[in-house]
């Protein structure tokens, strides 16, 4: 992994890029356990660095997202007068030298790997293991009120996957990808098909702008993690039984529309969706996407419209408190309390109450999370059908992110009897 030895003047650049990086943490620190924001409040505090060349800031970005997954680690070791120590070149020699050596192997992150770590053995992969060659806790890397709400979260191999950097997944819109496939090919971008779903490409190359690409800017894919991916055809196999598929579709939380747009490639033109959403900036996204992949089965229905009174299917892919995304957003780990569990869990049960009624005689009524919460699922879920005796469960699932290695999701599919019935 580090070959080269690097010379006095790459030496002392890397002591800087050190000393940088420390002054940037502890600039954020009081930012670390306080902002949900933090993503965009590091993303404009590294714009705002004039002498930052783009590689430069892809490189302190990783060194941040390395210190916030594992802050318990590092949070007041960074701060120490010994966080640095320049004459050593391993990951026990220092602070910092144990967090470069757990940075992602990069174009960005090597040369300052090579400089300061050039004795050091590679990283092993799984975050238990790393934790045992550091002589650390791994199940410190969750916070510890999260036990009772996924325990299975607790231990290997989901605590791993939970806290290794999340791999980037597009979904194609075109059923033909050898334009697609030649463009990340000339790019030198490695990329797999899934094994899981059909359309689902793995890109292998850290850092790509996959929003730079013709790909992207003519709709032909989209970013989206597998789990998300996987949540639609999980839940219409399930509906598949059902004599019809339905057409008419609302998308409560339509959100940008990332579920939207698979929905309506999923069903054919034959159906339409309806997308709603308080958010008028994220319906206006979905708008531009919608038209960039050239889908015509889709309605968005501006925040002032109410839905229609009845549909064949409804979507409810609720505002969760997004445990399940931690590996994508570390930060969260330390922001989200109990409390946010809770009022997350009231919201989502209101969202369902508020649509079941709009869910036609025979309907399906499905429930999205990307939390790992049971609270905001299963518990949910079954306060739902304590509340609403004219739905009947059909699937339950939750997937765990080291099963198939994708973010953590919860999906839930209802079936309203087909008997007309009074629902409020
Ligand atoms: C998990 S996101 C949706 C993601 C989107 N479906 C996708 O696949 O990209 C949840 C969405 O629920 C919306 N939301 C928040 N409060 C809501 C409410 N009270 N009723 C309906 N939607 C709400 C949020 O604006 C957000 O876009």
């Amino acid at each position: 992994m580090l070959p080269e030895t690097p010379t006095p003047a790459l030496i002392r650049h890397a002591h800087s890029q050190a000393r940088t990086f420390l002054a940037l943490f502890n600039e954020l620190r009081p930012h670390l356990h306080a902002d949900r924001n933090l993503p965009a409040r590091i993303q404009q505090r590294l714009a705002r660095e004039r002498r930052f060349g783009s590689r430069d800031r892809r490189l302190y970005r990783e060194l941040l997202y390395t210190a916030i997954r594992h802050l318990p680690w590092f949070e007041n070791a960074l701060v120490a007068t010994d966080a640095f120590t320049p004459a050593a070149a391993s990951p026990a020699a220092s602070p910092f030298h144990a967090l470069l050596w757990l940075a992602a192997d990069s174009p960005a992150t090597l040369p300052l790997k090579r400089a300061l770590l050039l004795a050091a053995p590679p990283a092993p992969p799984a975050p238990t293991e790393r934790a045992a060659f550091l002589g650390l806790d791994a199940a410190g890397l969750l916070p510890a009120w999260f036990r009772s709400h996924c325990p299975e979260a607790f231990a290997s191999p989901n605590l791993d996957a939970l806290n290794t950097r999340a791999p980037l997944w597009l979904r194609l819109q075109t059923d033909e990808p050898a334009p697609v496939l030649a463009e990340f090919d000339a790019l030198g971008w490695p990329h797999r098909a899934s094994p899981e779903l059909a359309g689902a490409l793995e890109l292998l190359f850290p850092d790509a702008d996959i929003t730079k690409t013709d790909a992207y800017q003519r709709g032909l894919v989209e970013i989206q993690d597998l789990g998300s991916q996987l949540i639609l055809p999980i839940a219409l196999a399930k509906i598949a039984a059902a004599p019809a598929l339905p057409l008419r579709w609302l998308d409560a939380c339509a959100g940008a529309g990332g579920k939207t747009l698979q929905l309506a490639r999923l069903l054919g033109p034959a159906a339409q969706i309806e997308a709603a959403d308080p958010r008028s900036d994220a319906l206006a996204e979905l708008a531009r996407r919608a038209a960039r992949a050239r889908l015509k089965n889709i309605r968005v229905l501006p925040p002032s419209q109410p839905p229609a009174a009845l549909y064949d299917a409804i979507l409810v892919d609720a505002p969760c408190s997004g445990t399940g995304t931690w590996r994508r957003a570390p930060h969260l780990k330390w922001t989200t309390t109990e409390a946010d569990i809770r009022a997350a869990a009231r919201l989502q049960l209101e969202i369902l109450a508020r649509h079941a009624p709009r869910v036609c005689p025979g309907g399906f009524l499905i429930y999205a999370t990307c939390s790992l919460s049971r609270h905001e699922n299963e518990a949910v879920a079954t306060r739902f059908l304590e509340a609403h005796p004219s739905f009947r469960l059909l699937h339950s699932e939750t997937l765990l992110p080291a099963a198939r290695n994708t973010d953590g999701f919860h999906v839930s599919v209802f079936r309203k009897q087909a008997s007309p019935a009074v629902e409020v």
